[in-house]
């Protein structure tokens, strides 16, 4: 794994951005794959702006969002459907067709995680992009998730609907259940971002550095991938 240490939120994002835009600009129809949560706010700013400031051919790529929440309409304004729409797809002219997000209000579930997963193995993920919550998940895959898992239904611990109910009204808000890209899926992709910033993410940092690969901590899988690169600012390092 390839750490690069930042200092600034602001720094972390140009950074991604960057890294995104290379692969974008080195693949005749470059697929991405994208994470939602605070962290890669800036990211998609920074990565609009350059996408829109360049020549590149935006209806040439393609994207897969990592996870929805059940039971949410995609325009309820906490959907991670809704949240990438403000964030990127509204800033960009990616073509709608080219967008996969998973349907948390789809009829069957089981259908939908399939197909979805058929999807990514079809098309390849050039990059994924990645936040990491405070217990080492990645996407909604909580800790004890299996290595083995492909897109599927999970139920969100305790820890992570706390950690989300800043976005709601009330922690009753938050649903209770998310489908989720697999940790088995995300080592599909051919190159793996991850962003850590802010001193609450210092344990999850550590423990993925550490280099103990365990199921507890979803996140040290990808130790066993070949091409990750980590972006840190010094908060989450502590230094
Ligand atoms: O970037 P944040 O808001 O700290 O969230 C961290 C992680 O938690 C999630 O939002 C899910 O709870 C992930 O999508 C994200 O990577």
């Amino acid at each position: 794994m390839y750490l690069i240490k930042v200092n600034s939120y602001q720094e972390m994002s140009d950074k991604a951005a960057d890294i995104l835009f290379d692969v974008i600009t080195s693949k005749e129809r470059p697929v991405i794959g994208l994470a939602t949560g605070s962290t890669p706010e800036g990211t998609y700013k920074a990565l609009s702006d350059k996408l829109n400031s360049s020549t590149v051919d935006q209806s040439k790529i393609t994207t897969f969002n990592l996870d929805e929440y059940v039971g949410l309409d995609r325009n309820h304004n906490q959907s991670y459907a809704y949240y990438m729409n403000e964030n990127f797809f509204n800033h960009v002219s990616i073509p709608e067709e080219n967008i996969n997000l998973l349907n948390g209000k789809a009829a069957d579930e089981e259908e939908e995680v399939k197909s979805y997963e058929e999807k990514i193995d079809e098309q390849g993920l050039d990059i994924q992009l990645l936040g990491i919550g405070r217990n080492g998940h990645i996407a909604f895959n909580e800790p004890g998730t299996s290595f083995d898992s492909l897109t599927h239904a999970v139920e969100l611990t305790e820890e992570t609907i706390e950690d989300n109910s800043r976005f709601f009204d009330d922690k009753e808000s938050v649903p209770s259940r998310a489908l989720s890209m697999g940790l088995k899926s995300i080592m599909k992709a051919k190159k793996i971002l991850i962003l850590i910033n802010g001193e609450n993410k210092k344990e999850a940092l550590s423990e993925l550095l550490n280099g103990v690969v365990t199921e507890e901590n979803p996140a040290s899988i990808l130790n066993n991938h070949p091409d990750v690169t980590i972006i840190a600012d010094s908060a989450a390092i502590g230094e």
